[in-house]
């Protein structure tokens, strides 16, 4: 029988800022199509560089990243348009991630419009919108005039409009407060359950990641001696999403 190949693997990635010392040493890596992974680990060692390379926003220097079994061919925007749109990203601090001169419209619309879809991305803007929880009397303001959560969700909107296989959140709710994080994990996982895409959550909030996703990754520092990745299931009690209680802030 014919396995259906991981929506995301990185195969032994190395991966850094300066070729003679990487933050990330051949580090293997699988998501399956469905699967909720949660990526934790110390602060530095490579948690978000690894998010980037899966991302294809960050060239590593060695091993190949797999959508859906095919081999990334280019990174940022030399990779197929295929493969690019194949993967959402959602980062911390959505202050850095948005343009500040856009319209949150604007900011939702962005992928679509970028791809050329003008006419879709006027009839779907207030839907995604809606999906993650943004009121439409919002969108018409930039992002100095939104709460952190409130650009959050925008970018979340913008990270699901093109109907990503793999969402990749690099400490998404970092910054949120805990019914803001409940909310973002709710939308991320309404969609899941609708398209079957894939996940790859960052985060240090081990708590959250443990509930939200089907098994965690432990990350080593690449200083202290490097991969494999630790992989670990939940526990019995937790469920894949989110339960009855917020987690706390960190
Ligand atoms: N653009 C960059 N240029 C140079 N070094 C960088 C850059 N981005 C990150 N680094 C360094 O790479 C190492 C890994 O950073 P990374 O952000 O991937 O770690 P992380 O595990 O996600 O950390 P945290 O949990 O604190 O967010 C750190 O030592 C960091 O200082």
């Amino acid at each position: 029988m014919t396995r259906t190949p991981p929506a995301l693997e990185l195969r032994a990635v190395t991966a850094g800022y300066d070729r003679s010392a990487p933050v990330v040493r051949d580090t293997s890596l699988t998501v399956d199509e469905g699967e909720a992974v949660g990526l934790l680990g110390p602060s530095g060692c490579g948690k978000s560089t690894l998010a980037k390379v899966a991302a294809l926003l960050h060239r590593p220097y060695g091993g190949t990243v797999h959508l859906g079994g095919v081999q990334a061919r280019g990174w940022r925007h030399r990779a197929p348009r295929a493969q690019r749109t194949a993967v959402g990203v959602v980062f911390q601090q959505p202050r850095l991630a948005a343009d500040p001169r856009l319209t949150l419209a604007a900011l939702i619309a962005e992928p679509l419009r970028a791809t050329g879809r003008k006419a879709e991305a006027l009839a779907r803007t207030g839907e995604l919108a809606g999906s993650v929880g943004l009121g439409t009397d919002l969108l018409g303001r930039r992002p100095h005039e939104v709460s952190d959560g409130q650009l959050q969700r925008a970018c979340l909107a913008r990270a699901l409009a093109l109907r990503p296989r793999v969402l990749v959140c690099d400490e998404m709710t970092a910054m949120l407060d805990a019914s803001t994080t409940a909310a973002l994990v709710t939308v991320v996982e309404e969609y899941r359950t609708s398209t079957g895409a894939a996940l790859l959550a960052v985060g240090h909030d081990r708590t959250l990641l443990e509930r939200w996703c089907d098994r965690t990754e432990e990350m080593p520092c690449t200083a202290a001696g490097g991969p494999p990745l630790r992989s670990r299931a939940p526990d019995p009690v937790s469920v894949p999403g989110f339960g009855p209680e917020a987690p706390s802030d960190h």
